[in-house]
């Protein structure tokens, strides 16, 4: 996808992109299928490396195994430290869109254009304690601007409200940054993220703790169409 597909993406947000964590990765086929089905046009993978996060799931050859099983964008969200050693080997495993953390690197402008460099759309993502001012002067080089609504770790937690406020700001600050929030965002509060004015709303535990990926989604687009 590079950037290209970002533009597409952008056309059509309000997008809802499953968040590949809480899926059955002993049947990743099938749960692609499952999510192709139920129309998802991205998938956004989390990446956690028990360092920068206090949890793991996985790392290039799951993000190169997603390649395999699908053309749809691959918007990987990096929760580890020193991001900057090991974009090149996601951008080599697949991914379209990487996203490093504000957080764990010393010049994120620069991190970013080294994404840039390889080809990939980039992204910056900050915790719901971490200030937009933390980002400003980075949001010219990113594509995507991803504000968490949960402290990155762990699928399931409760939506801080934080990040809304945090969405508009960004939104302030810059017209042409993809908007992108992570961390319980379900049938209860997607309608309030496309109203702050998020483009892109990652969605966990409210598919996949779902029976049925195909009426979850469909509600949830309901949803985030009828409030954007
Ligand atoms: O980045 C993440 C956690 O760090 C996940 O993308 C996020 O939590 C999605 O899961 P849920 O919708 O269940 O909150
Ligand atoms: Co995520």
């Amino acid at each position: 996808m590079s950037r290209d597909h970002l533009a597409q993406l952008r056309e059509a947000a309000p997008v809802i992109l499953p968040s590949l964590l809480l899926c059955d990765f002993g049947n990743l086929e099938r749960e692609v299928e499952r999510l192709l089905a139920a129309g998802v046009q991205a998938l956004h993978l989390d990446v956690m490396d028990g360092i920068f996060v206090p949890n793991m799931t996985y790392g290039m050859p799951i993000v190169a195994a997603f390649r395999k099983l699908t053309d749809l964008p691959l918007d990987v969200h990096l929760m580890i430290e020193k991001p900057e050693q090991y974009i090149r080997q996601f951008q080599q495993a697949g991914a379209d869109v990487i996203t490093i953390h504000a957080e764990a690197v010393d010049d994120v402008a620069s991190t970013l254009r080294d994404i840039h460099s390889l080809g990939c759309g980039a992204g910056v993502a900050i915790n719901p304690d971490t200030p937009v001012d933390a980002i400003v002067d980075a949001l010219p080089e990113a594509d995507l601007a991803l504000m968490m609504s949960v402290n990155a770790g762990f699928g399931g937690q409760a939506f801080n409200p934080i990040a809304l406020d945090k969405i508009r700001e960004v939104r302030r600050l810059n017209s042409d940054v993809l908007i992108e929030i992570d961390g319980g965002v379900n049938l209860d509060t997607i309608g309030r993220c496309t109203e702050a004015g998020a483009d892109l709303l990652v969605v966990g535990s409210a598919i996949f703790g779902k029976p049925d990926y195909i009426t979850a989604v469909r509600d949830l687009n309901s949803a985030a169409v009828a409030a954007s």
